[in-house]
């Protein structure tokens, strides 16, 4: 089980400080979209330059064009971009042909897809690599979080990897944990932190 750490909010410099801090207990360094929006590739091929044993993520959330997309990212040294699950299958196919051609990992995340379970079999007939359930800022705002989603989405998928991401941190950290998803994401817990170290090793601990 991987620990993904979402960088969202901060600038570039302060960014790749915060990341040298918590990095020991981290598996996957994830460029979050509003960074992504803020610095674009850069924000990807500094962080894949300064820690080349770590495994980077663009969080891109394609739309469209989705070999074009994935390529900026696969070519700025990403080892996973993202698109989103409510595409058309077109794009996802065009991402997923980029992640090949790269050697690379897509993954879908279903932030938004109403019938989780169709959406699971179709991305799983495409054959893309990882199945993310996702609870967005804004529906984390409204009290949501994504332990029934996860539950939807360990029940349905069948051989894709699966994610998880949506506002998780050291207290909530054992009931995702015991649903077992390959990949567990945490962003504003550890970034938010006042110890954020003790934050990132306590999520960690608990996925040992
Ligand atoms: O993907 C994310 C969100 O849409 C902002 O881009 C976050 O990186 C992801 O949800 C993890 O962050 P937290 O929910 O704060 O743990």
């Amino acid at each position: 089980m991987k620990l993904q750490l979402a960088l969202d909010e901060m600038p570039l410099v302060d960014a790749l400080r915060f990341a040298d801090k918590v990095a020991e207990h981290v598996d996957i360094i994830e460029i979050g979209t509003p960074f992504v929006m803020d610095e674009g590739m850069r924000g990807v091929r500094e962080f894949h330059r300064f820690f080349p044993d770590k495994e980077i993520l663009a969080d891109l959330k394609i739309m469209d064009g989705g070999y074009l997309e994935a390529s900026y990212a696969y070519e700025a040294g990403a080892a996973y971009a993202t698109i989103l699950g409510v595409s058309d299958n077109l794009t996802i196919e065009g991402a997923l042909k980029a992640a090949r051609d790269y050697e690379r990992k897509l993954v879908v995340d279903m932030i938004c897809v109403e019938d989780l379970p169709s959406r699971i079999a179709k991305m799983e007939e495409i054959g893309v690599d990882i199945l993310a359930v996702h609870t967005g800022a804004d529906q984390q705002a409204a009290g949501r979080e994504p332990i029934e989603d996860l539950k939807v989405m360990t029940e349905n998928a069948k051989k894709a990897q699966i994610a998880v991401a949506g506002g998780i941190n050291s207290k909530t950290i054992d009931k995702y944990v015991a649903l077992k998803p390959e990949i567990i994401i945490v962003g504003s817990a550890i970034g938010h932190a006042d110890d954020p170290v003790a934050e990132a090793k306590a999520i960690k601990d608990a996925m040992l």
